[in-house]
């Protein structure tokens, strides 16, 4: 038993680095792996998600080890040969191709996200693989995020810093960089969930005065907790100070902030996106800002990620725009990073996921 355990102990340290799996083991330890099931993951996950799949004892992993660049599709389509579950995280399209590479032996699926645009939920289900997600343990982060970067936005921040560092500073002036106040404001939450509550809890100090939202149909819990009121989605653009954008990305709500959108906003309004780029159409949104239809943008996501530094948005003084960074806080990524290797491990023991997506 001793030696068996010092065994598997040896044998989940080597199975982190691909190249080492079977190199060096004894033909026991091959033996051992051999029951052990198998899983990808694809990108080096924050430590804590890793240490509880090494400590686990219960799966062998590979794993595509850098952070910096996405495993190429070519080696993701050899690595999950016969995998049985899959941790990914949302740079990795999940669709037939992938799934087929993989072959009937994956039964789980764990994205290290809250978003699952990026997997084709149709193959997954036909094929009866789990699926476990993040959600929850990013509100606060991205709800944080959302509000910096609304007032980054209104109060124009970035464009202020660079007037400071670049000598357009010159005698204080008395409309030079005014910007819009969130006080008596109307704010509007397309797609009313938790992060669209807790991003209302986080302006209500501001002095906002009115919150409104619209969805598929009236969400009174969520509402009631923030006070907003339903609207349609005409209204929410016409009377939206600011307009933030929490609407998952579905087949129903691509391209959902476009001209139809952005002709009905004041031109006074701040549009922020902080749940994904595939929301909005790009063309209406530079067209509304260039125009002056509204008045700023910031954006947190973008098609397609990175956004090419040439892109005509990134011309714009009133567009600030980030690197998908919403949930970037170091508490955070670890929490999601636990979460998907628990959701797998879970899982993969046939028991229910800690946060599993139902199809
Ligand atoms: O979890 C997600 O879906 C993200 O966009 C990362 O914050």
């Amino acid at each position: 038993m001793w030696c068996s355990r010092m065994a598997l102990r040896r044998l989940q340290k080597i199975a982190v680095t691909p190249l080492n799996i079977t190199g060096s083991l004894t033909s026991n330890i091959q033996r051992e792996m051999s029951t052990l099931p198998r899983i990808y993951v694809t990108r080096q996950i924050p430590p804590e998600g890793l240490k509880i799949l090494r400590e686990s004892g219960q799966v062998q992993f590979e794993l595509w080890n850098s952070d910096d660049i996405p495993v190429p599709r070519k080696e993701l389509l050899q690595k999950v040969k016969g995998v049985d579950g899959l941790l990914c995280t949302l740079t990795e399209k999940i669709d037939a191709e992938l799934l087929d590479a993989a072959g009937p032996n994956l039964k789980v699926l764990s994205t290290m996200s809250v978003g699952f645009d990026h997997l084709s939920l149709d193959e997954l289900k036909k094929r009866g693989i789990r699926i476990g997600y993040t959600p929850e343990v990013l509100t606060d982060a991205v709800a944080e995020l959302t509000v910096a970067l609304l007032l980054a936005t209104s109060r124009r921040l970035i464009e202020a810093t660079h007037e400071a560092k670049t000598g357009g500073w010159g005698t204080w002036r008395t409309l030079w960089l005014c910007g819009y106040e969130l006080a008596n404001s109307t704010v509007g939450i397309l797609g009313l969930g938790r992060i669209g509550v807790a991003i209302a809890e986080r302006l209500a100090p501001f002095k906002v005065k009115k919150f409104i939202y619209t969805d598929v149909a009236p969400r009174p819990e969520l509402a009631s907790v923030i006070n907003a009121e339903y609207v349609s989605f005409d209204e929410l653009a016409k009377q939206s100070d600011f307009l933030a954008v929490c609407c998952a990305l579905t087949p129903e709500t691509k391209e959902i902030c476009n001209k139809n959108l952005f002709s009905k906003m004041k031109k006074t309004s701040i549009f922020i996106n902080t749940s994904r780029g595939g929301v909005v159409n790009q063309e209406d949104l530079y067209e509304a800002l260039s125009t002056g239809q509204i008045a700023g943008a910031g954006l947190d996501v973008t098609v397609p990620e990175p956004l090419p530094t040439n892109h005509p948005l990134f011309t714009l003084k009133n567009c600030v725009i980030l690197p998908h960074i919403a949930s970037a806080s170091y508490t955070t990524r670890d929490a999601m990073s636990s979460l998907a290797a628990n959701n797998l491990l879970l899982g993969l023991r046939g028991q229910p996921m800690i946060k599993e997506l139902k199809l």
